[in-house]
């Protein structure tokens, strides 16, 4: 099961919702820094898989390694501090905090040795460089000129890239992302795509998306799975997902 390459692998997974199979014998896996892709009808079962691996979910048979480690049946908040964060739909920041007060409350979520923290120099020299930590990463999420705006006064893109921020502070090495695109038009779409590329690299960092705009979206992947009711009925680079036929069929009817 050890496979150096791969930050996530999910094997044989299987979840039931009473006597419905919302995930069938489902096995993916995440390459270290790739962006691998998660696509497929309403109901697929791509919510259901994203929720088993970051603990929100048990299945009923199957193994979660994640870096390494199997955290099969682990709870969401052990997942998350192991370096697995999720970013919902909407983000959530302090709304009335700055871009970088929020970075900074994510980088100290971390928690520090608290005895530590308590000596005054200590903190102070924390302190600098929990700031110096976090305009790197606004650096990287591309919203170091923002440091100073309070969170409600970013659009909705920038609202998901400091959410994107939190995580890298929060000390992330996979992302994975609902809908990252959802509700914007194709120029801010592809930018934000173009924009978790460009972190992905800097930050060495990989991504699992969940993305309905595949016209958009398979562009930036490296690696594609498509499911459709509770099963992978297709994997590849995208332009060999592009010409299966069996994802024709599930996107066409
Ligand atoms: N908590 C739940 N209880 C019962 N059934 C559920 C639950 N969550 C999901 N399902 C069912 O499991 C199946 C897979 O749902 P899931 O949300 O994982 O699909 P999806 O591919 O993410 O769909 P969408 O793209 O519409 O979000 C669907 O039939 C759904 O109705």
């Amino acid at each position: 099961m050890s496979n150096d390459d791969a930050i996530l692998i999910a094997k044989n997974v299987t979840k039931y919702f009473g006597g419905l199979v919302a995930l069938d014998n489902v096995s993916i896996e995440v390459k270290k820094y790739s962006l691998t892709l998660l696509i497929g009808p309403n109901g697929a079962g791509k919510t259901t898989l994203i929720n088993v691996c970051t603990g929100v979910l048990k299945p009923e048979k199957g193994i979660i390694i994640f870096d390494g480690k199997d955290i099969t049946g682990y709870p969401p908040h052990k997942v998350y501090s192991l370096g697995f964060t999720r970013t919902f739909q909407i983000p959530q920041p302090f709304k009335s905090l700055t871009v970088l007060e929020n970075v900074l409350a994510a980088i100290r979520s971390r928690g520090e040795n608290p005895l530590e923290a308590l000596r005054r120099s200590s903190w102070i020299r924390n302190e600098y460089e929990n700031i110096e930590k976090a305009f790197r990463i606004l650096k990287i999420v591309g919203l170091d000129r923002y440091w100073d705006w309070e969170a409600y006064k970013l659009g909705a893109g920038q609202l998901k890239m400091l959410e994107i921020a939190r995580s890298l502070a929060a000390g992330a090495k996979l992302l994975a992302l609902d809908e990252p695109i959802g509700g914007t038009d194709p120029s801010y779409a592809n930018s934000i795509f173009e924009n978790i590329r460009r972190i992905k690299l800097d930050a060495k960092i990989s991504f699992l998306v969940i993305e309905h705009r595949i016209d958009i979206a398979l562009k930036y992947a490296d690696y594609v799975y498509v499911m459709d009711r509770g099963r992978v009925i297709a994997e590849g680079t995208p332009s060999e997902v592009l010409k299966n036929p069996k994802v024709a069929e599930v996107y066409l009817g």
